[in-house]
């Protein structure tokens, strides 16, 4: 099984690579545009079986320095503000928000390597007020994390056919802004720790199915 891996920027990239040789890794800049146009540049090559967005994220009530799976991949503000509220591009008649990874393998990966699983929102802009992180929890009460590549990622891989996970490391609450209180190094170090997990899993699921 070839694997694709995208991350936003080089320091999530070597903790992927620093983990395992089995995948081809990619630093696609930051933002669901630059990771959709780089996963669906790479996946024209026709070679890869999955694609997996990886870096580090915000967390809604997990630890700093665990690590999540995506059970979904959701878009979370990619619609129209009304004055009901939030509208998403599915209810306006367009599109997908949501992209769902393969259930089997997510279990498969949570249970080999203890991350916890839920929805993982993709934004646009970092959550930086107690407000908008509890809007982000009322509208999506899966949610274990947020970050800012996923939904691209994902949206790429479908339109070619091929399935895509979410792993993030959490490098900080969704919260009000605290810069002090990121723990980008932990996460990183977290990020290689999951990784170096992950290949037999994909193997055995390749096998099976
Ligand atoms: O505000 C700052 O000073 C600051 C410093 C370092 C990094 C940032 C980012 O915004 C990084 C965005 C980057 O990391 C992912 N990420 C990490 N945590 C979150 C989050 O809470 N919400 C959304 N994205 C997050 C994201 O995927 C980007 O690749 C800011």
């Amino acid at each position: 099984m070839r694997t694709l891996v995208v991350t936003a920027v080089p320091a999530e990239r070597d903790a992927v690579t620093r983990a395992s040789g089995a995948f081809d890794v990619l630093a696609a800049g930051v933002g669901p545009a630059a990771a959709a146009a780089a996963t669906a540049t790479a996946l024209a090559l026709g070679t890869y079986d999955l694609v997996i967005s990886a870096g580090i994220g915000g967390g809604f009530g997990v630890p700093l320095g665990s690590v999540v799976l995506a059970d979904a991949i959701v878009a979370a503000d990619l619609g129209a503000e009304t004055p009901g509220g939030f509208v998403p591009v599915t209810e306006l008649g367009f599109g997908a928000v949501e992209h769902r990874p393969p259930a089997d393998l997510v279990r498969n990966l949570a249970d080999a390597t203890g991350a916890a699983t839920g929805t993982v929102l993709t934004v646009s802009t970092v959550t930086g007020t107690a407000e908008r992180a509890a809007a982000l929890r009322t509208a999506h009460p899966d949610a274990v994390a947020e970050a800012m590549e996923g939904f691209g990622v994902a949206e790429a891989a479908h339109q070619h056919g091929i399935p895509a996970l979410e792993v993030r490391a959490v490098s900080n609450a969704v919260g009000p802004r605290d810069r002090d209180a990121w723990r980008i190094g932990d996460a990183l170090t977290a990020l290689t720790e999951i990784f170096g997990k992950i290949p037999p899993v994909l193997e055995s699921w390749n096998s099976h199915d």
